[in-house]
């Protein structure tokens, strides 16, 4: 019953049930994260140790490192309650703090303060690292307003990963998924629009497991389809493609008249498809519209790439039969890097050879983006990702040459400065098997395709640009 000489109103009745209600609040949540910490693993564990001293010492650190704000203009409630007239001490003002964790470390996220903000927490990040005992700290900034400090406790370089392909059409077309970066962060990158990819480093450092990837992320798409030169192997029973050729409209080895044939058969498509393109597309370039089964991307992998394009030296018929047949081997793979873009046709170059002939620059030029593994040199790591790479020692190839960075690779892109580095998870043979196994029906070749569309019509006749390259000597 109320009592109505209660001036509480009877709200200390309250006070036992809303008591109760925090305190299982309190017991709820310290469950919840005991059961959080007992389940993660032992790396987890110590991040999420990490993170409680991180968020505990905040207000003593970030004074220290400059990252707070004095305010001089009292509070309007400081000015009332002040009856006395003493001077009103300024604030201290220090970010506030949110701390997330993950295997590798922390993620914090700081909002900035007037006179705190970006740069001023890149420079103290140094401090931070050392503060909170971690390999590397970066600052970066998502929105206004607010940074993000990503620290490391342990390089995610060092850690190997593995990838199991999920045999699932993309969500996204042309994506590549690469790994993870330094600080453990994905990287992807978007290959729309992208005329050509090269990949180099030293052998077994991880060029063929990045490869495979690609391939088995993209293989069930009905969208894509492969093609395929290698230059290690002389059929494609052997090597690394064994397993990948079901999901293959072509494929060659080490012979450099096959491989002349499959680019000029190449190179014929991409001038059959811009004829072809405002008849079936509407459009003259493929990405307008995006790629589909009846016009699919085209991705041309070109595997020890320096085997097709070296230099052949010597008088004798069979040797400058080669020579020639390598240097129309660089035209064709030129036309198809400098033209094939908008045409649906994307190529991927790889070598291990570390010279800048491997690969012609005036191929690796027009790639705009380059990935090395471990290098020896730092002319080999020049040939791979340009003359950039002097500048950016931390990033250079050369110091990824102990096994630990077996899969780890730099990368540069053009539409960014520097270079990023990257831990490329390690994909089995048996998985990518099976994936073009599952997916061996969807391959098409895309000159069949095309003729389909437009029965009848001779599409190297009413091609721009038509003029074939002449057949090597
Ligand atoms: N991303 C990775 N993570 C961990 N280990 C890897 C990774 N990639 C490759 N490896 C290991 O290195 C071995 C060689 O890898 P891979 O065949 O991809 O090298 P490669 O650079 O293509 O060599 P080559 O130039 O001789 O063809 C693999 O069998 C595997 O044991």
């Amino acid at each position: 019953m109320k009592d109505f000489n209660d001036p509480t109103g009877g709200a200390f009745g309250f006070l036992p049930l809303v008591v109760g209600v925090a305190l299982a609040v309190l017991v709820g949540w310290s469950m919840w994260w005991v059961v959080r910490y007992i389940r993660a693993d032992a790396m987890t564990r110590q991040s999420i140790r990490q993170a409680v001293r991180i968020r505990r010492g905040w207000k003593r650190l970030a004074p220290m490192l400059k990252l707070s704000a004095t305010d001089k203009t009292p509070t309007a409630l400081a000015s009332l309650s002040n009856t006395q007239g003493k001077p009103i001490k300024p604030r201290v003002l220090v970010p506030a703090l949110k701390v997330t964790h993950d295997m590798y470390g922390v993620i914090a996220r700081a909002t900035c303060l007037p006179g705190v903000g970006l740069e001023q927490f890149q420079k103290a990040a140094p401090h931070l690292a050392d503060a909170w005992r971690c390999t590397r700290v970066a600052v970066t900034q998502d929105k206004p307003g607010q940074v993000v400090i990503r620290g490391v406790r342990l390089d995610p370089l060092k850690f190997k990963t593995e990838h199991r392909p999920t045999g699932e059409v993309p969500d996204e077309i042309a994506r590549w998924d690469l790994g993870l970066d330094e600080y453990a962060q994905p990287v992807s990158v978007d290959l729309t629009q992208v005329p050509g990819v090269t990949v180099a480093g030293l052998p077994g450092f991880g060029k063929t497991s990045l490869i495979n990837r690609l391939i088995c992320d993209w293989a069930p798409s009905p969208a894509i389809q492969f093609v395929c030169a290698d230059g290690k192997v002389s059929t494609a029973r052997e090597g690394d493609y064994a397993h990948l050729v079901k999901r293959m409209f072509g494929f060659v080895g080490d012979d450099l008249e096959e491989a002349n044939a499959l680019f000029r058969r190449l190179v014929e498509l991409r001038r059959a498809r811009v004829s072809a393109a405002e008849r079936i597309l509407g459009v003259q370039s493929m990405w307008e519209v995006g790629p589909s089964a009846a016009w699919p991307l085209v991705v041309v992998i070109i595997d020890e790439a320096h085997t097709y394009f070296r230099d052949h030296k010597g008088s004798d018929p069979k040797t400058k039969k080669l020579a020639a047949l390598a240097a129309e081997n660089a035209r064709l793979v030129e036309d198809l890097v400098k033209k094939g873009r908008s045409m649906g046709i994307l190529v991927i170059l790889a070598t291990q050879k570390s010279t800048g002939d491997a690969i012609p620059t005036f191929i690796r030029d027009v790639c705009p983006i380059g990935l090395s593994f471990a290098q020896k040199t730092a002319e080999a790591a020049v040939a791979a990702l340009g003359e950039d790479i002097r500048e950016w020692p931390d990033a250079n190839p050369i110091n990824l040459q102990d096994r630990s960075y077996v899969g780890v690779a730099s990368m540069n892109h053009q539409s960014q400065p520097g270079f990023t580095r990257i831990r490329t998870p390690f994909v089995s043979g048996r998985d990518s098997a099976a994936i073009a196994q599952q997916t061996a029906h969807l391959t098409a070749d895309p000159a069949d395709l095309l003729t389909a569309q437009l029965p009848g019509v001779d599409l190297t006749k009413s091609a721009p640009d038509n003029t074939t390259p002449p057949m090597a000597a």
